[in-house]
């Protein structure tokens, strides 16, 4: 699974795992995935009969059904202090000690082009995709880096955040406007955390100081292309249609595929993850200052990547441009909501 002789860099049984967006799409796959494995998971989103069927699901797929426990939180994660709230739960709900594993599937995706989408709604889609990660993050990190006494600090099984980002954050489509800025967001999040979490590491290897973190911290991002959730039905009804051509490169995958690639990657101790060929190729020619999987590889791939989009890029823009061509201007919606909607020619 994770090679010969290599050892897992992500062992899950026995260890208490969040999984926020753990009830639908990849979410939902990655917390049954887990549960057959052994871990005690908790997921967490708003709507309280999904999770419930989520819970269901588990205690059916357990490898031990005995030992292990789940549980699911309601909380809106756009909303600040209702992390908090779920972090502490989960804490009360483990003994006192926080979760292992935090893993960030929350968000959905409202595509359309730029200005036709009100600005309410792009703001929106912060909050549902950049906020309920970030959010999520700092109610995380804030339990696991606390200072503790040396009796508290563990010696091993580091700590995993992992966020759920998109290969939109590599690569632009037209009409993913109000959505790919805040998965791209994520990504310099991820970024940045992985660089200051060395930081906390470093304490914790003088753990027996007086202050240092409960265990060791790793960050991870996974990238999906397309997954055939009930996310990507809802938003393959407001896709432009150029949107849908352009990414016709796209064979989506379905949230269980997902979920088992994004698990073997991790089990490999990667830290940018994707999920298939294509996306692999659009982190290639976006691997900037991340830190690498694998110094030579990596190199390699971006050198070939670069060549490859040196194609790409014009290509799409060239689609845009045709399809403006042929099919003039999209439809016009109200500019703001509050507007009437406005017809193609006004009347005279
Ligand atoms: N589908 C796709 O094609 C792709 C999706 N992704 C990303 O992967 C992740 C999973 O997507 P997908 O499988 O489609 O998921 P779904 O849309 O099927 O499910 C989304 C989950 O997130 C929860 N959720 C949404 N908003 C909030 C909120 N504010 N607070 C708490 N929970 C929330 C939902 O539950 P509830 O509504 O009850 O709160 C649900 O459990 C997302 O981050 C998405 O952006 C990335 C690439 C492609
Ligand atoms: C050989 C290399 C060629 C590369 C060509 C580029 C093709 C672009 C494909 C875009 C795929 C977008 C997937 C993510 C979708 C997503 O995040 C939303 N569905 C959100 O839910």
């Amino acid at each position: 699974m994770f090679g010969f002789g290599r050892k897992n860099e992500f062992p899950v049984e026995g260890r208490v795992i969040v999984i926020t967006g753990g009830s639908d799409g990849m979410g939902r796959a990655v917390a049954t995935n887990l549960a057959g494995r052994g871990a005690h998971v908790v997921v967490v989103a708003r709507t309280v009969s999904k999770l419930q069927s989520t819970v269901e699901e588990m205690r059916r797929v357990a490898l031990n059904s005995l030992k292990q426990r789940f549980f699911y939180i309601s909380a809106d994660l756009s909303d600040a202090a209702e992390c908090d709230r779920m972090i502490a739960e989960v804490t009360g709900w483990n003994y006192g000690s926080g979760p292992d594993v935090v893993w960030c599937c929350a968000g959905f995706c409202h595509p359309g082009f730029f200005t036709e989408v009100p600005i309410s709604i792009q703001r929106q889609q912060m909050d549902n995709v950049y906020w309920t990660a970030a959010n999520t993050a700092h109610a995380t990190l804030r339990n696991w880096l606390a200072p503790v006494p040396p009796s508290a600090q563990m010696k091993n099984p580091r700590r995993h955040l992992i966020f759920t980002c998109s290969t939109l954050a590599f690569t632009p489509i037209a009409g993913y406007g109000p959505y790919s800025p805040a998965k791209a967001a994520i990504r310099s999040l991820s970024d940045t955390l992985s660089q200051e979490i060395e930081m906390y590491n470093g304490a914790f290897t003088q753990r027996h100081r007086n202050s240092a973190p409960a265990a060791d911290v790793k960050i991870h991002t996974i990238f999906p292309m397309g997954i055939l959730s009930t996310g990507f039905d809802n938003e393959q009804k407001l896709k432009p249609e150029l949107t849908k051509m352009l990414e016709d490169a796209d064979k989506p995958q379905t949230p269980e595929e997902v979920a088992q690639i994004s698990i073997s990657a991790l089990e490999r101790g990667e830290y940018l993850i994707t999920t298939m060929f294509v996306g692999n190729i659009m982190k290639g020619t976006s691997l900037g200052p991340s830190p690498r999987n694998a110094p030579i590889g990596d190199t390699v791939l971006s050198w070939l990547s670069n060549l490859v989009f040196l194609q790409v890029i014009p290509d799409l823009r060239n689609k845009a441009f045709n399809w403006g061509k042929t099919n003039g201007l999209p439809n016009v919606y109200p500019k703001e909501e509050d507007e009437t909607p406005q017809a193609t020619t006004p009347p005279s």
